[in-house]
């Protein structure tokens, strides 16, 4: 017998395509004035470890990765004193972000992982996040797409992951022989909501996007959420300037107007994250940002290294500014530190009485 399609409950492709366009055109609507400022903001202490610049992709906006011949992988006693410089100057996240499975294309790094005994960038990722917990902090790991077997090898070592969304548009920021695709970026948040990691994702705001594009994005995040429970986090940022992305810096309105979409767009337990050294904050608080993301004491912002974090003065001042408390948290968002999101080798880091341990809590406690 067939199947019954058309009884009480089903809903029709024609009915559902309008639910979901009616969800875009009231996105776009969207205005700072409709959305409620938070009532605090957060930020997390961490030290950048950019493992390596090799990248199988070649995203026009991106001055991060180097082509063949020129990109270098971290050596481990690079990456240890990394992590004890970040521990001992108070942080609680080593941020591994780095290029798009780097051992693609790049034979000297497939050669450079060989010789110290890996045969991929994520069996080498295992262990800097090994060398991180060793050295007392929590890795959060955002190696770009991730296949499920990739994750599977490293998600217990991490206490959170992450990878920007960028857009569900096909631009031609990500155009070219080896294009980033929103599929894939899609299928590795999926994999993470299946795999139970509490995710950080995003959307990149000025890369030939339309306020429809953004709508979409924000809404395919959404949906993954409502599926899973697992993104603690959205960040809302802006394309910034510079030697391979020479273009008018995204206006404050255009901001403001993004920010309030994904305040809309996302369920209130959902962070709004946007990054103060590349972002004009102060004048977005009120869309609804309620996280200033990783800041970090000690290293550049290896991604943009023109643009400076800010000091931690100033995200006083920037709080102060909004009427809200300045509040540290850990690279996991509080509500997933519990043992249905976290590994038991992540929650003994954080219930150790070692000196990480005591850090890592007295940030929790507030
Ligand atoms: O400092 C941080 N930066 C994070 N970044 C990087 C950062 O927000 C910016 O992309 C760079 O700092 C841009 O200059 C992420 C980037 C992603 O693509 C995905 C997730 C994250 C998460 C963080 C984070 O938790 N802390
Ligand atoms: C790690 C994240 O850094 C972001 N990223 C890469 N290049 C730039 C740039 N010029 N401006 C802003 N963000 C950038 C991408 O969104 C990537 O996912
Ligand atoms: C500079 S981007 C670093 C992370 C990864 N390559 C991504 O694009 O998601
Ligand atoms: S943004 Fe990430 S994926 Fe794109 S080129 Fe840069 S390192 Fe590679």
């Amino acid at each position: 017998m067939d199947a019954d399609t058309t009884g009480e409950g089903s809903v029709s492709v024609s009915e559902s395509l309008s639910i979901a366009r009616a969800e875009i055109n009231r996105l776009v609507d969207v205005t700072p004035d409709d959305v409620e400022a938070p009532s605090e903001l957060s930020f997390a202490r961490n030290v950048f470890v950019p493992l390596t610049t090799a990248c199988r992709y070649t995203c026009t906006y991106c001055t991060y990765y180097d082509p063949p011949g020129q990109a270098s992988l971290m050596r481990p006693d690079e990456i240890r004193d990394a992590v004890r410089i970040g521990a001992d100057a108070g942080c609680t996240e080593a941020l591994f972000t780095f290029g798009d499975d780097p051992d693609d294309r790049y034979t000297q790094i497939h050669e450079q992982l060989a010789e110290l005994g890996h045969g991929s960038i994520h069996s080498y990722l295992r262990e800097a996040c090994e060398i991180a917990l060793e050295e007392g902090l929590l890795p959060h790991s955002n190696p770009g797409d991730q296949t499920r077997a990739q994750m599977e090898q490293v998600a217990d070592v991490n206490a959170s992951m992450g990878v920007m969304l960028e857009t569900t548009a096909d631009v031609q920021a990500h155009g070219g022989p080896r294009a980033k695709s929103a599929e894939q970026r899609l299928n590795t948040i999926r994999v993470a909501g299946e795999l139970g990691v509490p995710f950080t994702t995003g959307i990149l705001v000025g890369i030939g996007e339309t306020w429809r594009d953004r709508a979409e994005s924000l809404l395919a995040i959404a949906a993954l959420h409502e599926r899973y429970g697992h993104i603690q986090e959205v960040l809302v940022q802006n394309v910034v300037p510079n030697e391979r992305w020479q273009a008018d810096p995204v206006p404050v309105p255009t901001m403001r107007r993004a920010v309030a979409m994904a305040r809309a767009a996302l369920p209130e337990s959902v962070s709004v994250q946007v990054p103060p050294n590349l972002s004009p904050v102060r004048e977005l608080v009120d869309c609804g940002v309620d996280d200033l993301g990783g800041v970090s004491p000690i290293t550049d912002d290896y991604i943009n290294p023109d643009y400076e974090w800010p000091a931690l003065a100033e995200l006083r001042d920037i709080a102060a500014m909004a009427g809200v408390p300045l509040t540290e948290r850990l690279p996991v968002y509080d509500r997933y530190v519990n043992d249905e999101w976290l590994s038991t080798r992540i929650e003994r880091a954080i219930e150790s009485e070692t000196e990480a341990g005591q850090r890592f809590r007295s940030v929790l406690d507030g």
